[in-house]
Formats: C-alpha cells, sequence, structure tokens
C-alpha cells in the first residue's frame, strides 16, 4: 500500500500534467477504478452519490456513470448549480445517458432506498472544517443505513494530517486516487476511512513522489534487525538495563524484560523497588533482577540513583519508567539517568509522566526516545490529551522538537518522529488495547537498541514487529479480538521479527 500526503499527491497530479496527461484522462482511471472497487465489494443494486463541486465530485460522476453501465439503479446529488472543467464534462455525460440526477429535496428518500452512499463531496481540496451544505450532507451520510463508500478521503477528514476539524464522514471503506492519503492512516481520520484500498490511475513513476512520512512496513525495515553471528557471547549479543517495577506494580517491570529477552537481548539486568525485587527474580528465571533503594510506599527512591547508575555502566541501552510511580523522587531519579547514561535511553509510562516540566529530556545530547500515548504526551507537552488525538502528528512533531529526542507515539496509527524524519505504523490490532502491551513494546525498542539500532529505527520496527506478534496471535488462535492479554504477545515477537530477515 502506497501512502501520500494531499501536497505529494498533487505534486504528482501536476507532473502527470506536464508530462501531457490530461486531468481528465486522470479522473476517468480514478472513478473507473473506484467503480470497479465498490461493485467488487458492495454489489449494491441501488447506489447514491453525494457529489461536491470540485474534482473529488468529478469522481463521483465518473463512478456514477460506472456504475450506471453495470446495472446499479444510480442517483446523483450535485451540490453545485454549474460545473465547469472536468468534473462539469462528466456531469454532462451522466445528463445525455439519462442518470437520475437528484435535488437536495430528493436526499431523503434516496438515502433510504441505497444500499450503497458513495460519499464524492470533499477530497484532497477541502479547507478548513466544512461549510453548508457540505456540513448537513455530511451529517445526513452518516446516519444513513447503508455504508458509505469514500473517494479519495472521507469528507471532512485533512488529508494530509488526518484532522477533523469539524464534521467529517466515517466511511465502511475509503477508496483512493493513486495512493491512499496521509490522513486516512492518521487517527482520527484512519478511523474516519474504515477500510483503505488505492486504485491505480496512471501515474506514471516518472511523476511518482518519494513520500516525507513512511508507511512503515516489513519492505521498509527489512535488513534492519541483524542475526546473531558469531563471534558472539551474551554482552555482544545486546545488554539491557530495565529500570522498572514498585512494591505494588511488578507485572510491568516483568513485561518489559520479557519482551526484551524474546526481541533477541543477551542479557537483561532488572533494577527494580526493594521490596519487589525477590517475586520478580522467582517469575524472571533469565534476567539479573536487583533491588534497589526505596521509598515508603514501595517505589525506587531517588537515593536508588547510584547503584542505576552503576548497572547501566554495562548497558548497551536503558529502559525506564513502566510501574516506577509517580513524584518527585521518581522525577529526580528519571533526571538522574537522563543525565549520567551516555547510551541510548528509552522512556516510558511514569517515567514520560515526571518529565513534565523538566529541561532533562532537552538537554540530553545522547540518543533518547518516549514511547508516551495521548494522555502522556499531553502531560509532557502541556497541552492535554485531547489536543494529542485531535493533532497526532502535529503533536508527536512538537515534541520531537523540543525534547531533541525521538517520540513514539502509541495509538492505533502508532507515529514515530525524530528530526525531520518520521513514520506510521502498519501492523496492530484493536486487541492491543489492553493492559501491559506497551510493556512489551518498551521491551522490544530496548532490546533493538541494545542490540546497537539507532533509536528511530528501534523505534518503528518495535512497533512494527509488536503489531504484527498481535495479528499472528489473531491468526493463530482464531480467538475473540477481547480476549488478547499482554503475555500473549511474547511467544510471536520472534516470529514478528523473522519476517524482517
Ligand atoms: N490530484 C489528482 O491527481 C487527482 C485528483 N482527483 C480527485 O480530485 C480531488 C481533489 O480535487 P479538488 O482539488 O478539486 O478538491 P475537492 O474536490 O476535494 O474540493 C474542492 C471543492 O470543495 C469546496 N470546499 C473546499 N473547502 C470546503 C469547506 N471547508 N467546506 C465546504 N466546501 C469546501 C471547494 O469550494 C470546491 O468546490 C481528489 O481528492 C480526488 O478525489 C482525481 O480526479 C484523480 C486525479
Ligand atoms: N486500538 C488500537 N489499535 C492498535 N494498537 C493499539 C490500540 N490501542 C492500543 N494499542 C497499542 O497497545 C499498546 C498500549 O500501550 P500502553 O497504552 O502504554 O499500555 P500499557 O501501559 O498498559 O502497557 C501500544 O503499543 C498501542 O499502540
Ligand atoms: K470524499
Amino acid at each position: 500500500m502506497k501512502v501520500l500526503s494531499a501536497g505529494e499527491m498533487g505534486l504528482a497530479d501536476r507532473r502527470s500534467q506536464e508530462l501531457g496527461i490530461p486531468e481528465i484522462a486522470l479522473m476517468e482511471r480514478a472513478g473507473v477504478g473506484m467503480a470497479r472497487v465498490i461493485l467488487e465489494r458492495c454489489a449494491p443494486r441501488r447506489a447514491l452519490v453525494i457529489a461536491g463541486g470540485g474534482n473529488n465530485g468529478g469522481d463521483g460522476f465518473v463512478v456514477a456513470r460506472e456504475l450506471h453501465r453495470a446495472g446499479v439503479e444510480v442517483s446523483v446529488l450535485p451540490v453545485k448549480e454549474e460545473y465547469t472543467g472536468s468534473p462539469g464534462t462528466n456531469l454532462r455525460i451522466l445528463r445525455n445517458l439519462g442518470v437520475r440526477l437528484i435535488g437536495p429535496g430528493e436526499l431523503d428518500a434516496g438515502l433510504g432506498t441505497a444500499e450503497v452512499v458513495v460519499d464524492a463531496l470533499l477530497g484532497t481540496g477541502v479547507r478548513g472544517a466544512p461549510r453548508e451544505p457540505a456540513a448537513g450532507l455530511i451529517g445526513k451520510m452518516n446516519a444513513a443505513s447503508a455504508p458509505v463508500v469514500a473517494l479519495d478521503v472521507p469528507s471532512g477528514v485533512n488529508a494530509e494530517t488526518g484532522e477533523v476539524e469539524g464534521v467529517a464522514v466515517r466511511a465502511g471503506l475509503t477508496v483512493a486516487a493513486h495512493a491512499v492519503k496521509l490522513g486516512c492512516v492518521i487517527s482520527p481520520g484512519r478511523e474516519h476511512a474504515g477500510e483503505n484500498v488505492a486504485v491505480d490511475i496512471g501515474v506514471p513513476p516518472e511523476a511518482d513522489v518519494k513520500p516525507a512520512v513512511e508507511w512503515t512496513t516489513a519492505g521498509t525495515l527489512r535488513g534492519l534487525v541483524p542475526r546473531l553471528r558469531e563471534p558472539a557471547h551474551k554482552y555482544s549479543a545486546g545488554t539491557l538495563l530495565v529500570v522498572a517495577g514498585s512494591r505494588r506494580m511488578t507485572g510491568a517491570a516483568e513485561m518489559v524484560v520479557r519482551g526484551a529477552q524474546r526481541a533477541g537481548c543477551g542479557i537483561v539486568f532488572l533494577a527494580t523497588a526493594g521490596s519487589a525485587a525477590q517475586s520478580l527474580d522467582a517469575r524472571l528465571t533469565e534476567a539479573l533482577v536487583s533491588g534497589v533503594a526505596e521509598d515508603r510506599g514501595g517505589s525506587m527512591a531517588s537515593g536508588a540513583l547510584e547503584d542505576i547508575l552503576q548497572l547501566a555502566e554495562r548497558a548497551a541501552a536503558v529502559v525506564v519508567g513502566p510501574g516506577i510511580g509517580l513524584g518527585q523522587e521518581r522525577r529526580e531519579l528519571v533526571e538522574g539517568v537522563l543525565r549520567g547514561v551516555e547510551a541510548p535511553v528509552l522512556l516510558d509510562a511514569d517515567a514520560v509522566t515526571v518529565l513534565a516540566g523538566s529541561e532533562a529530556l532537552a538537554r540530553r545530547t545522547a540518543p533518547a526516545v518516549v514511547t508516551p500515548h495521548a494522555g502522556e504526551l499531553g502531560r509532557l507537552l502541556g497541552s492535554g490529551a485531547r489536543e494529542v488525538s485531535e493533532r497526532r502528528l502535529a503533536s508527536a512533531r512538537r515534541a520531537a522538537e523540543e525534547q531533541g529526542c525521538c517520540v513514539l507515539l502509541k495509538g492505533s496509527d502508532t507515529i514515530v518522529v525524530e528530526g525531520e524524519r518520521a513514520s506510521v505504523n502498519s501492523t496492530g490490532s484493536v486487541a492491543l488495547a489492553t493492559a501491559g502491551t506497551g510493556d512489551v513494546l518498551s521491551g522490544i525498542i530496548g532490546a533493538l537498541a541494545s542490540r546497537g539500532i539507532e533509536v528511530y529505527d528501534a523505534a518503528r520496527a518495535g512497533a512494527w514487529a509488536h503489531g504484527r506478534a498481535a495479528e499472528i496471535w489473531l491468526e493463530r488462535t482464531g480467538w475473540p479480538r477481547e480476549s488478547l492479554v499482554a503475555t500473549d504477545l511474547l511467544p510471536h515477537v520472534p516470529e514478528a521479527l523473522r519476517e524482517l530477515e
């Protein structure tokens, strides 16, 4: 699946036209391809096409013509009085063919009988929140009982960012011209798009564009994760220090360690609160567990820093945060790690939360990666979870810039940003929305970093393998996705990583 931003698609379009391919030829192939997908997937007897005033509406006219040709009873609602250019030409053909054109007064009847509603209202040309009458039409499409297929982009979704400023169509399927639009793989646009499919519209390779934001697939990662080779010993295979857990939160530490072990770490050291160490040591047969100074609540105390830094001297990477707890002492501990550890540091969970307002991460020059979900990133940025959820790519970029590190923003669309580089993960499942899966992810990324992979690559490869492990679990068990528990991922992490060889 190819993913391009709206701007990149515009460039591919202009270059194609400069090579002599007329706009109407691109529109023709787009509409023909889109109609074919609709016929294959939905096989409707009656369809309603809602066409906007731009080229997205033009695509809709071609789709309507093709559906009509295939024997579908089609109604078309053109929102504008007068059409010119390629959309105008295609509307004229519909008139000549006697395809039923309806006005707003007949919309409810059309929506009532259609088996598929085709959203050809707004595409990549939308600017700002949908105005009337588009906003009202989007509401009607969302209230329809028939499934909605969006052309190119669900109307109201920003194709560049996935942001939704006002209302947006909720489609079951989005059929894009040439490439899936970036905004359709980033939340919330991703959820509005439903399934994404792209159709060939005849953009020649000479006109194509290399995307600035990568859609991370096995193909983009291949060869990145090395096999263990001779000569090797446990230290050369990757040494990781995990700083995690507290008296009341031992599971998080366990899952980070076990994730790291299955991702190929040669040796994992765990530093945890003294009172948690005995139980973790018993559960983690292969790890080297150290109990360090804790406060009265059973969380690691700032006084544990010296021991932790000493352990870190033997590690090629450090993961800090899961289950450590909050408060001033944890903040001092995390700041101390950021100052005192030269090896790459991964900050997750509580370690991200305690850094809100701290300058330790921005001051650090050695490699670091933070792996927050929207709530944690909202605290780090001071913007709140809602702002992060609404503007995910921009929020991840802002954090990466302000903190001068790699940021992995978790979600259905896990985004990884460092400097100019950005990527969106392609694997995963809603099954991952369960406690502890993030800890397994930290372990995997920590292990990859400990094996010498730079943090940006470790983060995107780790996210990919983590999501893939969930997919493999679903394929193998056939169990309902709700039933996955985080430790189910562990046996599938090696299989996922093997797919990258
Ligand atoms: N770029 C390309 O290479 C191709 C583009 N095609 C189609 O063309 C689309 C882009 O076409 P356009 O650039 O004409 O743009 P759109 O058709 O996406 O949108 C432009 C129309 O929406 C209106 N509009 C913009 N913002 C609005 C708002 N906030 N509220 C209400 N109305 C608003 C404009 O007045 C205009 O009528 C793509 O999404 C795709 O469907 C295809 O024909 C294939 C080729
Ligand atoms: N709806 C979803 N679709 C795909 N992946 C998801 C979804 N919800 C959560 N995830 C993934 O599950 C993991 C959850 O991590 P996190 O929120 O840190 O949980 P915890 O702290 O309990 O381990 C992340 O990798 C995230 O990307
Ligand atoms: K659309």
